[in-house]
């Protein structure tokens, strides 16, 4: 597990600038949660922190090293930073279990041999023994979302990012998908949310951060954030998003 830091991380698409001298402390093994109304930077910070878009500015730093100097290899940085997207994207023509070997054995070069034991371990560990020979479309979406975190988790990452991985799930799936979190928590993983699920955040965040166009303006733990937030537009979209 590793500490991520950003300084003034700065993003522009052309004139538009999505994220704008962001600067964020994810102490190792915390939970931060990203908040906000749509379009205010969330999912393209994560993009950033990835290595998925280049910055203009500022610095993404893992345990103190700055992962995002030109020239680093963002494969290398992306398998200590895992992501996990709304869309599961697996590979429907490859079950669960080879869906999951597939990064390790590629970006790694482990074999085969190495890599099952481990990857059926995560399948085990998150309640999906009796489905890693399953194809995409035999599981759930809330198992295949749970798929999706195990294939980042056989990279051994030291820090996880999820981009709003329940949005595109139906209510009563919701739950399985928050638990895996949970357990990653108590298990001491690092962790960066974009979420709308604004009671998951309440109750397990170790700090919220409030994102408007592009800038963090506000930030704290959930007690401050929910029950006494600073600043207007914060409390407005708390109001509308906990009716
Ligand atoms: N590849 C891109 N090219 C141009 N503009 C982009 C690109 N990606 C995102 N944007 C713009 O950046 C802004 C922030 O988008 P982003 O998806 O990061 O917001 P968000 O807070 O994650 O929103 P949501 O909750 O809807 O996912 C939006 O105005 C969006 O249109």
């Amino acid at each position: 597990m590793a500490k991520l830091e950003l300084r003034g991380v700065v993003k522009r698409f052309g004139d538009v600038t999505v994220c704008d001298g962001i600067d964020l402390d994810v102490e190792e093994g915390q939970m931060v949660c990203l908040i906000g109304a749509s379009g205010g930077g969330k999912s393209t910070l994560l993009r950033c922190i990835n290595l998925l878009e280049p910055i203009e500015d500022g610095a993404i730093l893992l345990d103190g090293e700055d992962v995002s100097v030109p020239g680093l290899d963002p494969q290398r940085v992306r398998s200590r930073i895992g992501m996990v997207f709304q869309s599961f994207n697996l590979f429907p023509h490859m079950t669960a279990l080879e869906n999951a070997m597939l990064a390790p054995r590629r970006v790694k070069g482990k074999s085969r041999e190495e890599v099952r034991p481990e990857v059926e371990a995560l399948f085990t560990r998150f309640g999906l023994a009796d489905r890693m020979d399953k194809y995409p479309d035999q599981l759930s979406g809330g198992q295949q979302q749970r798929v999706a975190i195990v294939r980042a988790l056989a990279m051994k990452p030291d820090v996880m990012l999820f981009d709003e991985i329940t949005s595109a799930l139906d209510p009563q799936l919701v739950g399985e998908v928050l638990d895996v979190l949970l357990q990653l928590k108590a298990e001491g993983m690092t962790m960066v949310l974009a979420t709308h699920e604004m009671e998951f955040a309440r109750q397990a965040a170790d700090k919220v951060c409030f994102l408007k166009d592009g800038k963090i303006i506000e930030e704290g733990p959930p007690s401050e954030i929910f029950n006494a937030p600073k600043r207007a537009e914060t409390r407005a979209f708390l109001e509308r998003a906990l009716k």
